[in-house]
C-alpha cells in the first residue's frame, strides 16, 4: 500500500500580489497592503512540516506535468483560457475572472502545472502505482466554472482530473466529496447532468459564493441526485462532521459504487480559520480520511486521490495537512499542540441544529441509484 505525494515549489511562486486579505488595497478606503489570504505560506507550511516530521519518507513522490490546453478545455471555455494566457504575459499578471483572483506574470503556467499535478496524482491512483495520494497544488480549483476563474481559483484542477480519468483511463463512476469549508460550486456545475460522477459538497452554510450550496441543489436532467449538499451551520465541529460523513458520504458513496473517489481537500473548515467560523480540528480530518479509506477499500481498492483547495491559517493548517496524508499512509500521528486548545471547545461534539440538518439531507441519499 503505497501513497502518493506531489508538491512543487513553484506552487510558492503563483502571485497573489500584496492585497488586503480579499481586496486590493485601497488607502483611501482604509485598506492597508497586506499579503492575499491565498498566500504560498500554508501550502509551503505543510510541506515543511510533512518533511520534518519524517513522514517524507514514508510517501512515493508523484511529479506534476502540466494540463494540455486540449485538457483545460475539456471543461474551460476557450475565452477562459485565451484571456488567462493573455494576461499571464502582463508585466503585472491579471486575474482569474471575479476579480479577487489575481495572478502575477506566468501565473498561466503555474495554474496549469496544478490542474496537471492533479492529473498526474490520479493517473498514479488509477494505474496502481499508488493506492492513494494527496496532490498539495496551488492555485486551488473548486470555485472555478466554465467561463471563468472564482474564489482564487484559475481552473478547476479536480474537474480537469475528473474528466481526463472518464475520457482518458476510462473510469467510468467517480465520487467527488469536497469538505473545504466553501461550497464546491465549480466542480458541481461541470458534472451537474452527469449520474456518473457524484459530487458531495460539505460546507458552512452561505459562506462562499454566496447563494450557493443549498441542499435544493441536487443536480439536473439524467444527474438528479447526484449532486449532495450538506449546507452546515456556523460552529460545525468534529462530531457534526463525523456524523455527516456517517449519515450522508458513506451511505451515498455505498450506494453509488464509484470505481475512484476524489477530494477537494481544503483546511480552511479548521477551528483556526480566518475565512470560516467552523470548529475542525486536526482530529476531525483524520477521522474523516479513515472513514473514506474504509468506504474506498470496501468500494474501489482505496482508490483516493485528494487535491488541495483552501485553509488559511499558517500555524494550524500544517498539522491539519498532516493529519490527512499521514492517515493515507498509514502512519503513526505526529503529535498537534494545539489540540487540547481546539478539541475542548464547546459545540465541538454534534448538536441538535446540525442534527438535523444532516438528517434532512441524508434522506436523499435513497435518489442515487
Ligand atoms: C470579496 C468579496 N466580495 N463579496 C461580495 C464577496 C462575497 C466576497 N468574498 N470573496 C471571497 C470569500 C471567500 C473566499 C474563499 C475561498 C476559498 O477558500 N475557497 O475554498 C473567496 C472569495
Ligand atoms: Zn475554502
Amino acid at each position: 500500500m503505497a501513497t502518493g505525494y506531489l508538491y512543487h515549489e513553484i506552487f510558492g511562486w503563483h502571485d497573489t500580489g500584496s492585497n488586503a486579505g480579499l481586496f486590493g488595497a485601497d488607502p483611501a478606503a482604509g485598506l492597508q497592503p497586506y499579503m492575499h489570504l491565498e498566500n504560498a505560506e500554508t501550502k509551503r507550511r505543510i510541506h515543511e512540516l510533512i518533511v520534518v516530521s519524517g513522514l517524507i519518507d514514508r510517501l512515493e513522490r508523484v511529479r506534476p506535468r502540466h494540463a494540455s490546453e486540449e485538457e483545460i478545455l475539456k471543461v474551460h471555455t476557450r475565452d477562459h483560457l485565451e484571456r488567462i494566457q493573455a494576461e499571464s504575459r502582463w508585466p503585472k499578471g491579471g486575474d482569474a475572472g471575479d476579480g479577487f483572483s489575481p495572478f502575477g506574470k506566468g501565473g498561466y503556467e503555474i495554474a496549469a502545472l496544478a490542474a496537471g499535478g492533479v492529473i498526474t496524482m490520479v493517473e498514479a491512483v488509477v494505474s496502481g502505482d499508488v493506492t492513494n495520494g494527496y496532490a498539495l497544488v496551488r492555485p486551488p480549483g473548486h470555485h472555478a466554472v466554465a467561463g471563468s476563474g472564482m474564489g482564487f481559483c484559475v481552473f478547476g484542477n479536480l474537474a480537469i482530473a475528473a474528466r481526463h480519468a472518464r475520457d482518458v483511463l476510462g473510469v467510468r463512476r467517480i465520487a467527488v466529496v469536497d469538505w473545504d469549508v466553501h461550497h464546491g460550486n465549480g466542480t458541481q456545475s461541470f458534472f451537474y447532468g452527469d449520474p456518473d460522477v457524484l459530487t458531495i459538497s460539505l460546507h458552512q452554510d452561505n459562506c462562499f459564493p454566496p447563494d450557493s450550496g443549498a441542499l435544493t441543489e441536487r443536480g439536473d436532467g439524467a444527474g438528479f441526485g447526484y449532486a449532495l449538499n450538506v449546507p452546515l451551520p456556523p460552529g460545525t465541529g468534529d462530531g457534526g462532521y463525523l456524523y455527516a460523513m456517517d449519515r450522508v458520504v458513506a451511505p451515498a458513496l455505498q450506494r453509488f459504487r464509484p470505481d475512484l473517489i476524489l477530494v477537494a481537500s481544503g483546511f480552511d473548515g479548521s477551528a483556526m480559520d480566518p475565512l470560516a467560523r467552523q470548529l475542525l480540528t486536526s482530529e476531525g480530518y483524520r477521522t474523516m480520511t479513515r472513514r473514506l479509506m474504509e468506504v474506498a477499500e470496501d468500494l474501489c481498492g482505496g482508490r483516493i486521490a485528494m487535491s488541495h483547495e483552501g485553509g488559511y491559517n499558517p500555524v494550524y493548517v500544517p498539522f491539519c495537512g498532516l493529519a490527512v496524508i499521514e492517515t493515507l499512509a498509514g502512519a503513526e500521528p505526529f503529535a498537534d499542540p494545539f489540540l487540547p486548545v481546539v478539541s475542548g471547545m464547546a459545540g465541538q461534539d454534534l448538536q441538535p441544529h446540525q442534527k438535523a440538518l444532516v438528517d434532512e439531507v441524508a434522506a436523499l441519499v435513497g435518489d442515487i441509484s
